[in-house]
C-alpha cells in the first residue's frame, strides 16, 4: 500500500498596468500584468503551495519570503523546481497535478499546451499528468472585473 497525500493551494496577484503577464511560465500579450515581489506568477505560486501542503512543509512565502531581496523579480518556475526537490526530499514522488485558473480576461486556452509542458518539464512529470485548466467568474467579483488573477491547485504526491 502507497502512502498517498493530497494538497491544495490557491493564490491570487492584482493587475496593473506595466507588468508583465506571467502565468503558468508563459509570457501572455495583455495590456495589463501580475503585481508581486516575484514574476508574480499566480497559477505557479498555487501550485507549489499544493505540493508543500500535501508534504506539510509550509508555504512558498516561508520558503522564499517576499521581505527577501534574493527573490524579488524571480522566476516562479526556479521556486518550482526548488519546491519538487524539498517534496523529493521528503521521500515522495509526484502523482498528478490540477491547476485553475481564474481570469475573466486573456483567454488563457491557447496557452495551455505550452503551460502543461512547462509544469511537467519542471516536475519532472509525463504531460498527461499535469492539468491547466483556465475558468471565468462570469463578470462577477474581483476577477470579473478584471482587478485580478486567481488560481487554485491540487497536487497528489506518494511514496512507494
Ligand atoms: N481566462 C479564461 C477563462 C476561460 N477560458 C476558457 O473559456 C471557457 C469558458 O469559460 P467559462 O468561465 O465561461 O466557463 C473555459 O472552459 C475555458 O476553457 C479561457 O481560456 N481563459
Ligand atoms: C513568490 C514570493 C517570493 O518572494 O513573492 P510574491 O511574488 O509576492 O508572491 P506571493 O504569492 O505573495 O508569495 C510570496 C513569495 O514567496
Amino acid at each position: 500500500m502507497s502512502d498517498f497525500r493530497i494538497g491544495n493551494g490557491f493564490d491570487v496577484h492584482k493587475l496593473v498596468e506595466g507588468r508583465k503577464l506571467i502565468v503558468c511560465g508563459v509570457d501572455i500579450p495583455y495590456t495589463a500584468g501580475l503585481l508581486g515581489h516575484s514574476d508574480a506568477d499566480v497559477a505557479l505560486h498555487a501550485l507549489s503551495d499544493s505540493l508543500l501542503g500535501a508534504s506539510a512543509l509550509g508555504d512558498i512565502g516561508k520558503h522564499f519570503p517576499d521581505t527577501d531581496p534574493r527573490y524579488a523579480g524571480s522566476d516562479s518556475r526556479v521556486l518550482l523546481r526548488e519546491v519538487a526537490s524539498l517534496v523529493r526530499n521528503q521521500g515522495y514522488d509526484i502523482g498528478n497535478v490540477d491547476v485553475t485558473i481564474i481570469a475573466q480576461r486573456p483567454k488563457m486556452a491557447p496557452y495551455i499546451p505550452v503551460m502543461r509542458q512547462n509544469i511537467a518539464s519542471d516536475l519532472g512529470l509525463d504531460v498527461q499528468s499535469v492539468s491547466v485548466k483556465a475558468t471565468t467568474t462570469e463578470g462577477l467579483g474581483f476577477t470579473g472585473r478584471g482587478e485580478g488573477i486567481a488560481a487554485m491547485s491540487t497536487a497528489l504526491i506518494y511514496k512507494k
